[in-house]
């Protein structure tokens, strides 16, 4: 498909000019005088390319405010500017801006599409490039400042390296393959593959082909040799996520192979030996799996060399704010559209919400709302712009019609009503830690104390495992 170029000027003769080159060479053009007709025409259609004069007679904004206003939409089109005499400098400010080069009026026609050529290869290379980042990096890092994240990446810190076996629990969309990544990523291994099995998914007949590969037949041509996952992660780590849907029989194969280092493929006679690190995760107790008949003990014990355990986000709030930042950066790159700022009050929301389907909710969430959110996309996303399941937990402080009934109050009520709602809100957010409560508000330890017992707030009711029960 041709490229489609924007070119923004304010003088008609130049807009042909430049029209006529590129149209010569096979790119399509439209048109634009000035920064409304500019910005209207880019909302409307992203081009590929954006040549934008800088200085423009009837225009609300100058070239680098288009700059500004057309990165703020989509902050990859390449914008090439075009400089009058005495506009060099400003030219020089465009680029530090993030323009892709500059021409000087006036300009060769060969120099023009020289720049055009390279700016439009330049934003296809980032493009692939940041998509081949993120396939190759799918989440290898854990984001979080909560305690249990700290210490859960202290503890991956340690134990990748030793290539011992490792087991993480906990319940579903939590992390546990981001922390398996993680572990392989600062293992030795770092440079061999990394391969997971669900077997979550898997029908209970496919396993064995699975993992152990098949033997070429007698006619090779007929079913050739097809590896299985634990050849293909030979000097890497294997994953094997929730392991506990794994049948019983092939469990005591998987014992088998992992005491041997070594299988043999099926309908073969010849050993393969491998050399494979084992991650295995589970959402449910494997000790109660055990106790039902499910689980092989033996299994467990050489898959739960080292446990880890990620608990589920409500019991770490702290994160959230985090984390969604750092998926809005994520969705904004995968996009290709500028990220939302997300203030303050809608990340208090978000941290008063129970998450039931824990990180993996939260990350969608981000990518709905960079979509999906009403307002300009300049604009911070506010906690009304939350959906409903969302917006509704958010603490009452935040919720505006609060206000009908507190005009109905003498101040001091009022006020009482008002501090309560916004401490518990506070208490919420630092998970019940009245030290760091008390840091943010601005307060003493001792006071903040006192003026939770005077309200009436009991700080350990916001504490994570109170928060957890409901
Ligand atoms: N701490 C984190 N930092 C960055 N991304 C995270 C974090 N935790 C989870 N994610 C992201 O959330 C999503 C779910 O995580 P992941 O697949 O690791 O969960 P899981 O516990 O393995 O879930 P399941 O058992 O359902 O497969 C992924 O997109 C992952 O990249």
């Amino acid at each position: 498909m041709a490229h489609e170029i924007l070119i923004v000027d304010d003088e008609p003769d130049i807009r042909a000019l430049i029209e006529g080159i590129l149209s010569d060479e096979g790119y399509e053009t439209r048109q634009a005088a000035n920064s409304d007709q500019a910005i209207a025409a880019f909302k409307a259609r992203r081009p590929s390319l954006v040549v934008l004069d800088i200085w423009l007679q009837n225009s609300r904004l100058d070239g680098l405010g288009i700059l500004a206003a057309l990165h703020g939409e989509e902050p990859r089109v390449p914008c090439v500017m075009i400089s009058g005499h005495g506009t060099i400098e400003t030219a020089v400010q465009a680029i530090q801006n993030g323009a892709y080069d500059f021409i000087e009026k006036p300009f060769k026609s060969d120099r023009l599409l020289l720049v055009i050529s390279r700016a439009l290869e330049a934003s296809r290379l980032q493009r692939e490039n940041s998509e081949l980042r993120l396939r190759a990096g799918a989440e290898a890092e854990l984001v979080g400042v909560s305690g249990p994240m700290t210490q859960l990446r202290q503890a991956i810190d340690r134990v990748a390296p030793t290539g011992s076996r490792v087991l993480i629990s906990g319940p579903a969309g939590a992390g546990k393959e981001v922390a398996a990544r993680m572990l392989h990523a600062r293992s030795r291994r770092a440079d061999g593959p990394f391969v997971a099995l669900n077997c979550a998914t898997l029908a209970p007949g496919r396993f064995e082909e699975e993992l152990f590969g098949v033997e070429a037949g007698s006619d090779p041509t007929a079913q050739p040799r097809r590896a299985g996952v634990l050849e293909r992660a030979h000097g890497g780590t294997l994953l094997l996520d929730e392991v506990a849907d794994m049948p019983l029989e092939t469990q005591g194969k998987i014992v088998r192979a992992l005491q041997e280092q070594g299988f043999v493929r099926i309908g073969g006679a010849q050993r393969v030996t491998v050399d494979v690190r084992v991650i295995a995760t589970t959402n449910r107790d494997l000790q109660a799996e055990i106790a039902g008949g499910r689980f092989r003990e033996d299994l467990y014990y050489r898959l739960a060399v080292v446990p880890l355990k990620i608990p589920p986000l409500r019991e770490r709030r702290e994160d959230i704010p985090a984390l969604a930042r750092h998926f809005m950066a994520r969705s904004g790159e995968t996009s290709g559209m500028a990220p939302r700022e997300l203030s303050e009050d809608s990340l208090a929301a978000m941290q008063a919400y129970e998450w039931p389907g824990n990180v993996r909710e939260l990350r969608n969430l981000i990518d709905w709302l960079l979509i999906m959110a009403p307002g300009d996309a300049r604009e911070p996303i506010r906690p009304d712009m939350l959906p409903p399941q969302v917006g509704a937990s958010a603490p009452a402080v935040l919720k505006l019609d609060r206000s009908s009934e507190i005009m109905t109050l003498p101040l001091r009520e009022a006020r009482e009503l008002f501090e309560r709602q916004y401490l518990e809100a506070q208490l919420l957010r630092f998970g019940g830690n009245i030290s760091r409560t008390a840091a943010f508000v601005g307060m003493e330890r001792s006071a903040l104390h006192r003026k939770l017992k005077f309200l009436g707030v009991h700080a350990e009711d916001r504490a994570p495992a109170a928060a957890a029960g409901g």
